[in-house]
């Protein structure tokens, strides 16, 4: 096992109706500022909820955070901060709105450009607004992690910070409140959520067996759930495990002592900011590819993969792997992911933008080993059309 250190001060209230929790979770002296995404949060009553929640609190608000938070919306958001001398920032939605408000918290106290945040991935924030988060849809962990991915439009750059500064001080799950999530969100997080535990997992051997078997058990619930997660009627014991499974992918426990991947997220940022698509879309193209491309640095864990997730114990290695990599594809597939360029209407002639992007954001070296060169993205590029 690798040396780490492990460190997570996110308070996580869980279940039904604890939403009102709000109102011993935040200060009673604050000066709040709601952030949100459209409309859904107002439309199925969690604002509302919110509102009473927060009582006499001095409290404003701010809509419109995208899908993909832009950086030119997020910097209105931190006008409104400074304006209204807010400090304490609220995230109600998904991983979207939260990394956003992780953004505005760090921005707002930054001194100069706040794209600088991005640019040193982190490493110049100094201090950040104390905020909570509700959480509205399971999918990208931000609820209890210091990341957050900010896009800007201007340079169509999809970036990334991590900073401890950014840690939610709590965030509030509860699983009925993903009742009204469309089906294509719904199956996106179910994507996402197994891509983080891949990213974590499916590397190389460092005999860290607590971290393997939590990343087995995420990823056999997720397996096991997925469908009824995106069936209708929802059903309360299944959204509860989705969301906690969420969570618990990319909230650094599982991470801890291990190599990790990411490359087929840093890959993916290019396919949404050039071509539009979702987060958990690009991730369901890339990685099936990305792991047959690289089966020789990962083939002591794609065996392990095969074996303990997939139940896959005879013919040849290869053929193993294959196998495996096929069930993770149609897994992506039956729950109404697409997994290929050309379902979304990408064709080979938009590879060469691609991979430009990647060297020009200085994606050239990714992985585990740093050996995802451009070269090799552009081979899954083309592998995944
Ligand atoms: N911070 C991290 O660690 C991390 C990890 C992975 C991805 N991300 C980033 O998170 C973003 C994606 O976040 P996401 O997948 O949670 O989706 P999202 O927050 O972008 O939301 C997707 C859509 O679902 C809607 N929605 C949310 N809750 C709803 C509800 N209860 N009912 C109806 N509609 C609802 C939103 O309005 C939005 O239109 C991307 O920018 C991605 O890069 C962050």
């Amino acid at each position: 096992m690798l040396n780490f250190q492990f460190h997570n001060p996110t308070r996580i209230v869980f279940g039904k109706d604890t939403v009102p929790a709000l109102d011993e979770l935040i200060p009673g002296d604050a000066r709040v500022l709601i952030l949100y995404g459209g409309q859904s949060a107002e439309r199925t009553g969690t604002l509302a909820e919110v509102r009473k929640a927060l009582g006499d609190r001095a409290h404003y608000e701010f809509g419109g955070i995208e899908p993909n938070p832009s950086f030119e919306t997020l910097t209105q958001a931190v006008e409104q901060v400074r304006f209204h001398n807010i400090d304490y920032l609220l995230a109600v939605g998904g991983g979207s709105v939260i990394d956003g408000t992780k953004f505005v918290a760090a921005a707002a106290k930054f001194v100069g450009d706040s794209w600088q945040i991005l640019e040193t991935v982190g490493g110049a924030v100094r201090d950040a607004l104390p905020f909570g988060a509700v959480l509205t849809l399971s999918a990208t962990g931000s609820e209890m992690n210091f990341n957050a991915v900010v896009t800007r439009k201007a340079t169509q750059t999809k970036a990334l910070f991590a900073s401890p500064h950014v840690f939610p001080q709590f965030s509030i799950l509860d699983p009925s409140k993903t009742f009204t999530v469309p089906a294509r969100q719904l199956a996106n997080g179910v994507v996402d959520a197994f891509t983080h535990v891949v990213e974590q997992y499916l590397t190389y051997p460092v005999d860290a067996r607590v971290q393997d078997r939590f990343a087995e058990g995420l990823l056999q619930t997720l397996i096991e759930i997925g469908p009824t997660v995106v069936s209708q009627p929802p059903d309360y014991q299944s959204r509860a495990n989705m969301m906690w499974a969420a969570t618990m992918a990319l909230n650094g426990l599982i991470g801890a002592g291990v190599p990790q991947d990411w490359a087929t997220h840093l890959v993916g940022h290019e396919l949404t900011v050039l071509h539009g698509l979702d987060h958990a879309q690009t991730l369901a193209i890339l990685l099936p590819s990305m792991l047959d491309a690289r089966r020789d640095g990962k083939r002591a864990k794609l065996l392990q993969y095969a074996e303990r997730v997939w139940h896959i114990t005879a013919d040849s290695e290869d053929e193993r792997i294959d196998l495996a990599i096929e069930k993770t594809r149609a897994f992506f597939e039956d729950l109404g992911v697409k997994t290929r360029l050309s379902d979304y209407g990408i064709q080979a002639e938009a590879i060469d933008g691609l991979v430009e992007q990647l060297g020009l954001h200085g994606m050239t070296r990714l992985g585990e080993r740093q050996d995802v060169t451009l070269e090799v993205s552009r081979t899954v590029l083309e592998a995944s059309l």
